[in-house]
This record gives C-alpha cells, structure tokens and sequence, in this order.
C-alpha cells in the first residue's frame, strides 16, 4: 500500500447547549460550547468506508444534549468528564475522547430602579447579560458650526429565560413555526443614539454618564418588559431611553434574534421540560427600529447599527 493513515478523529464540534435550570423562580444558566473528538479503531472506515466501528457524529451530538439532562451541568469539567468517560466506555472501538468545552458566563442583570413600573421579585431572577464588555462607539461630526455625536455600543449580549412569548402572528402555507407562550428571548443588541447636543454655546453632556445611564435604562428595560415579540422590547428599550435621557433625541437598535431551540428529548425517554436548549447562531431573526423622541427628526443611518 502506497499510503498509511496516520492520527485521525472524529466527532461533532461546536454543539452549542444551553441549560435552564428553573429553581422556583430563581434561574440558573448553563451555556456551552462542546466539542467533541473520538479516536480508536477506525482504519477501517477511511480505508474501505466500513462503518462497522463508527458512532455517528451525529449521536455524539444528540448524547451532549440528553446528558445535559440527565446528569445536568454542574461545571465544564465534570460534564468533559462524564461524557469523556461515556464514549470511551460505553463503545469497544474508541479508545480516546477528547472533550473540549467553552463556557460562556452570564450575570443577573439589576433591576433595582426604585421608579421601575414592572420591577417584582422576578426580574432579577431571569434576565442575564453575557460576561465580558460591550464593544463602545463613537461617531463625532462637525461642520465648522455645528456638532453631530452619535454613540452606541455593540455585541452586548442579553437573555430573558423566561417572560417571553410569540403568538399570533401572520400564517400562511409556508409557516410551520408552533406558537410559544414561554420561550427564551436573547440578543446581542447593537444601539446608537443621537445626542441632541450641536453647538458649542450649550452645555455639552457628561458623556461618561451618559453611556452608563443609557446602558443601565437599556438593560432594565429589556429585563423588565414582559415580551410578546423582541420588536415590542425593542421599542421600550429605546422608548425608556428617550424618557430618561434628555440628551439623546434618536435611538436605533439592530437586535438579532438569537433563537434558542428546545431540543426533542424523546427519542431517548427523557422529558425536556424547558431545560435544554439548542442554541442556533444562523439564520437569525433580525429586528431592527429607529425610536424618536417625538417631533424630532431620524438621522441616523439605516445601515449604521450594523457596523
Ligand atoms: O420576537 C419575534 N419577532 C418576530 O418577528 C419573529 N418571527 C419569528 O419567526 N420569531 C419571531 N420572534
């Protein structure tokens, strides 16, 4: 034989699990990034295409999201380790897994605006903000006399695990999304809002305090709304700015829906009670609004939220 088959592994990567664990009110979110790669005894499928050794890849996917269940997610390292241990014994063939795990991590967002209309015991409980800071921007015009500042922030990415529906909507032949009465709504929310700021003769805004004050009203808006769709959030999460901030007049936000899938436990006997979910990162919903305070004319850029 000319040629030999050297290391080789196999496996589903990036299976992207998310895991709710619902303590009365109080959640708990678990979200990973697992990726899975067998080696053992498989000369015999690159060598003849037997697949007589092979565990699909497929089925290494489907074991990341019923373990999940089954066992749940205490840390990235015990889940490594029991699915780790699961392959190598469960199958005579494979004699190596290797698990590789990312963790995302997420905070409580603070609803704790004494003012705040819809704040309850709940809030707190269920609305969470990805870890690791938002991308802050900029945008500085001036024409010799007057001043456009337009700032925002990107990749700041948000969750509601619970107080999120979507009914109702348009169906025509082609609609086969079931309708949802408790589902989870996140996004990565890309915002830019216009000051109203232009001349030099007024006061020019704190803008340190203003980036924190708009990214807090922001925040608690989306925690706080009870949503029956993202465009709904969308707006109270800019209307809520313009009613707080004097100093902005226009707020355009590019919300990308990222849907979280229930996954279908059944085959395997086991019931996803709003536990374990798929997360998708393509095709994603993408809803996008300009909120003005009123009287005011839109200026900022249709395509700017999506730089
Ligand atoms: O909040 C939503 N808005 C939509 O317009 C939409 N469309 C869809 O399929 N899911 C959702 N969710």
């Amino acid at each position: 034989m000319p040629t030999i088959l050297g290391q080789n592994q196999y496996g589903k990567a990036e299976n992207r699990v998310v895991k709710i664990t619902r303590d009365g009110a109080t959640h708990h979110i678990k979200d990973l990034n697992v990726s899975v790669a067998l080696s053992g005894d498989m000369d015999e499928v690159h060598y003849s295409g037997s697949n007589a050794n092979v565990l699909p890849t497929d089925t290494t996917k489907n074991t990341v999201f019923a373990f999940a269940k089954e066992y749940g997610i205490e840390s990235a390292e015990q889940f490594g380790i029991h699915l780790a241990r699961h392959f190598v014994t469960s199958q005579e063939p494979i004699k190596t897994a290797r698990i590789r795990i990312e963790e995302y991590a997420w905070e409580r967002i603070a609803t704790s605006d004494a003012n705040s209309k819809f704040i309850g015991a709940d809030e707190v409980n269920h609305s969470f903000v990805r870890k690791g800071q938002e991308t802050r921007v900029t945008q500085v015009t001036y024409d010799g006399a007057k001043w456009e500042v337009v700032s925002g922030l990107k990749d700041l990415v948000v969750m509601n695990s619970t107080n999120s529906e979507f009914w109702g909507y348009v169906k025509d032949k082609y609609t086969t999304l079931q309708e949802a009465y408790d589902r989870i709504l996140a996004t990565q929310v890309s915002g830019r809002w216009r000051f109203n700021w232009t001349d030099d003769e007024q006061r020019m805004p704190n803008w340190e305090k203003s980036y924190e004050q708009v990214k807090k009203h922001m925040l608690q808006a989306f925690a706080e709304t009870y949503s029956l769709s993202l465009q709904q959030t969308l707006y109270q999460m800019g209307s809520r700015i313009i009613n707080n901030r004097s100093e902005i007049d226009e707020v355009r936000f590019s919300l990308p829906n990222k849907h979280h899938f229930l996954v279908d436990l059944e085959p395997f006997g086991l019931k996803n009670d709003n536990e374990v979910y798929y997360a998708a990162d393509r095709p994603y919903g993408l809803i996008e609004a300009t909120i003005l305070r009123d009287g005011c004319e839109p200026k900022i850029p249709v395509d700017m939220t999506n730089l």
